[in-house]
């Protein structure tokens, strides 16, 4: 489904991915970990098309991202859940999610959000999928956080695509609230076959979800494993280097996504330049 091979991407001097090989499966429920600036959502945004890569090679659902492609075509395949979901908060619950068809009708079609009737019997699936069919003419704006979260993700269901890319989705939630976004991603993109990369800051949510977790530090893969692998090296090794720079703030980030109770790397409490 994802094919990455030594993917290299830099700002300016600054070398933020330096080489990264992963391939995600169908059904796969990634978790992605790493300190602010690791550079998790620089590969997020190389595998959905918003950023260029320097080099190697990245395939998504047979697609070479390499080359360019139309948003139109790349909404094929891959689909984003964001952190505050950009949902348009006048339109109806319904409306928000047909706009995840927006990349599949013609042009015209496009333009005037005329939609076919198949188009809006998958928009009430989506919402049936997240719990949410009986919100569907609901405006949005009157949501809580969680329902509009869940509309994000019916929304990016409504693409039908290949793969899902989930950047923090549930960063300004509650526990109860962010476990049970999570627990809809899960189980909606297991059963429809969608690879998710999802990009966490909560280890004990990345242990519960995960199918796997990926750990990077400093643009560079160091831990590839199951949960029941993240053992207090593997830990140490995604949060032990906080970038120059962040100081106090990326150390004491890094601590709170820990169990309470659970390994402390020294190192990362430990202000690193400057705070
Ligand atoms: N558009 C950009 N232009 C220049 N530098 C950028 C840009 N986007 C990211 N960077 C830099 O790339 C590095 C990695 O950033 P990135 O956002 O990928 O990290 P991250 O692991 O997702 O962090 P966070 O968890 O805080 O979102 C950082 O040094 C950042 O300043």
């Amino acid at each position: 489904m994802i094919h990455i091979r030594n993917l290299r991407k830099s700002y300016g001097d600054n070398h933020v991915l330096h080489g990264i090989d992963l391939d995600v499966r169908p059904g796969e429920f990634l978790v992605m970990l790493g300190l602010s600036g690791a550079g998790k959502s620089t590969l997020l945004r190389c595998i959905n098309g918003l950023n260029r890569p320097d080099g190697g090679t990245l395939e998504v659902g047979g697609m070479d991202l390499m080359q360019r492609h139309s948003r139109r075509e790349l909404s094929r395949q891959v689909a984003m859940v964001f952190q505050h979901h950009n949902l348009v908060p006048r339109l109806s619950v319904r409306k928000n999610v047909l706009t995840g068809r927006l990349g599949q009708v013609g042009t015209l079609a496009s333009v005037l959000q005329f939609f076919r009737q198949g188009d809006l019997a998958l928009a009430e699936q989506c919402l049936e999928r997240v719990g949410l069919a009986h919100k569907a003419g609901a405006r949005t704006e009157a949501l809580s956080g969680g329902q509009m979260q869940r509309v994000g993700i019916a929304r990016a269901l409504a693409q039908q695509p290949q793969v899902i890319l989930a950047d923090e989705p549930v960063a300004s939630l509650d526990p109860k609230t962010a476990r049970s976004v999570l627990q809809y991603l899960r189980e909606a993109t297991r059963e429809m076959g969608i690879a998710v990369v999802c990009n966490l800051h909560q280890v004990e949510y990345a242990r519960e979800f995960g199918d796997r977790i990926v750990g990077l530090a400093q643009g560079r893969m160091v831990f590839d494993g199951k949960p029941a692998d993240l053992d207090d090296t593997a830990l140490d090794a995604i949060y032990h280097h906080a970038p120059p720079g962040a100081g106090l703030a990326a150390a004491n980030a890094a601590r709170s996504t820990l169990l309470p109770g659970s390994w402390l790397p020294v190192s990362v409490a430990t202000p690193v330049g400057g705070a």
